[in-house]
Parts: structure tokens; sequence; C-alpha cells
């Protein structure tokens, strides 16, 4: 295995007692069931039970902690908008930041209005629109993206990933909002290929199943300046994990950015399945999962694990 570049940071004092902060944090947001809704524009979504929790968390110094449903396979819907984007920017050739701005958007995940206005470019890549147009990208530079992307993810989470079909047929039944999105953006000439070629890669990626154990071994890379702390080999370069890590403390999150930022205060991502991951560079990852949501889709107890997790270890990027 390559050197790992650790040495910048010593292990942090709570993450030596995971294995008894993880079940008193499980007990804690057990309160807050009853509290979200469950994502239930598709009925894949719509059955997973609301009272289901999992909390995963890989530190980079030592064995990976988890407790409740860890070994349960969730959609990992808009959490995948971070494996796309990595994969664009290891494949792009082009600038890639010409098409897809920086920016929180404050809006919802689906919504068409800026769009409009700032004449096809999404604000960000981590909204349905900037992943869209990532999804474009993938088109110009890989001849078979999905197949990249599952073997790329695969590699990272340490077992063979796929996707759900169930989920991606009612994705691609339901998915009105995100097919106005591609053809708006294919009108201002942001979208290259065929809307309907983007859109099939953007719900087959909103489709795979993942386990939380799962998403924190394949997101270590964002924690360990890009390299991918199992196999010791790079993923992205240190300036762009550095840059995927901004992009999700300002973004990953929706509208909820900046609420996420005050309260658990390190870069997240979420998705409407219940996934919340959490990157606390040189130090750890974390998946939380529930599938009760609030109104900006993000995991009601999602949150409140991650927020309780920097609080009990004393980890934050700030
Ligand atoms: N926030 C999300 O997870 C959104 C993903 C969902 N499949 C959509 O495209 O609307």
């Amino acid at each position: 295995m390559a050197e790992i570049s650790l040495d910048r940071h010593e292990a942090a004092p709570g993450v030596g007692q995971l294995d008894t902060i993880l079940p008193r944090i499980a007990e804690e947001v057990s309160g807050l069931t009853g509290q979200g809704r469950v994502a239930d524009y598709i009925p894949a979504l719509a059955r997973v039970p609301a009272e289901r929790f999992a909390l995963s968390v890989n530190p980079l110094h030592s064995e990976p902690v988890h407790v409740g449903d860890h070994d349960t396979t969730f959609s990992i819907q808009s959490i995948s908008k971070v494996f796309t984007l990595t994969l664009a920017l290891q494949r792009f050739e082009g600038d890639l930041w010409a098409r897809i701005g920086r920016e929180p958007s404050g809006d919802p995940f689906n919504s068409l209005v800026q769009l409009e206005h700032e004449e096809g470019i999404p604000r960000n890549p981590f909204i349905n629109a900037g992943a869209i147009v990532v999804a474009d990208l993938l088109l110009t530079c890989l001849e078979d993206p999905l197949h990249e992307l599952v073997t790329m993810v695969s590699k990272l989470a340490g077992s063979k990933i796929v996707v759900d079909g169930e989920v991606a047929l009612s994705e691609a039944e339901t998915g009105y909002r995100n097919r106005s999105l591609a053809h708006l953006m294919k009108g201002f000439g942001n979208i290259t290929h065929d809307p309907q070629d983007v859109l099939d890669v953007y719900f087959a990626q909103c489709s795979l199943a993942m386990t939380s154990d799962q998403l924190a071994r394949a997101l270590g890379y964002l924690a360990n300046d890009g390299v991918d702390p199992a196999s010791g080999e790079r993923v992205l370069e240190v300036s762009q994990a550095r840059r995927v890590n901004a992009l999700m403390l300002t973004c990953g999150t929706y509208d909820a950015a900046g609420e996420f930022a005050f309260r658990v205060g390190i870069p997240c991502k979420s998705g409407v399945g219940g996934g919340v991951v959490g990157i606390v560079p040189h130090h750890l990852t974390a998946c939380a999962w529930s599938p009760g949501l609030d109104a900006t889709g993000n995991s009601v107890k999602g949150r409140a694990a991650l927020e309780h997790l920097v609080t009990e270890t004393g980890l934050s990027v700030f």
C-alpha cells in the first residue's frame, strides 16, 4: 500500500471513543423518528421504513466503526453527484467550470428559476441542473460513462456496486423536472448530447444502491488529499479534492447548505434516499442514513447524527 499523507494531523481524541460515541448517537437520534417525511415520488423510496438508521465512520488512522442498519443498501440519489464530478475532474479535458458555476443556489435542488436568468449555466455541480451538465461532459469524454462510474465506485467501495433497476425506471418515468432542466439547458447550448442520453446517465447514477459502510469507505479519498486510503491510489489531485470538499460545504445540501455549515460544519452531501456523507479532511469520512427528510430534502436524523458526531469527537474544519 502506498504511503498516506497523514503526518500533518494526529488522530483527534474523540476518534478513539467512536465505539461508545456511535451507539449514543443512535440513541439520541431515535427520538427524532416521525419528524421527517420519506421521499414518495417513486414507490421504491416510499416503501423504505422511516425508522431505519445507520451511521458508519471511517477514520483514516483506525478501523471503521458503525451502528444501526450499516449493511442495508439504500438509493444514494444525489450523493452520486460527488462521484460523477470526480470522474469528470479526472477525465474531461476541457474547462468544466466554463459550463458549471461554483456558487450556492439557495434554491431547491430541482429548481429551474435561476437557469433562465443565468443563460443555462447551473449554479454548481451538486444541484440537479449541474449534475445533468456533468453527465453531458462524461458523455463527451467517455464511451460508456455509466460503466466507468460503476467501476470507479465499486473499486472505491471495495465491493461490487449496482444500479437498482426499479429505481432507475421510476426515476425516468417521473423525472419531468429533470427533463425540463435538460431541455432548457439544451436550448441555451449547455447540453451538447441528446438530452435523453444525458438523462439516462443521470437517472442511473441516482439509482446506485449502496450501504453506509460502502459510502463511508468510498469517499475516503476526499479526507485523504485525493488518495484512496484503501488502495493508496490517487483519485484526484490535492487541489481538486480540496475543491470538491469546498463545494460540498457550500452547495452539498442545497438550500440548507448554510444551516448544515452552521450546525455540522464539515463538507457534506445528501440525497433524497436519506443518505448524508460528511468529510473531516485528514481525519475521517462518515455516512449517516435515515429516510425521513426535512422540507429541503435532507435526512432529519442524518443531519442530527453528523452534528452529534462532530460535537462528540471535537472534529470540525473550523
Ligand atoms: N436531491 C436528490 O437526491 C435528487 C435526486 C432525484 N433523483 C432527482 O433527480 O430529483
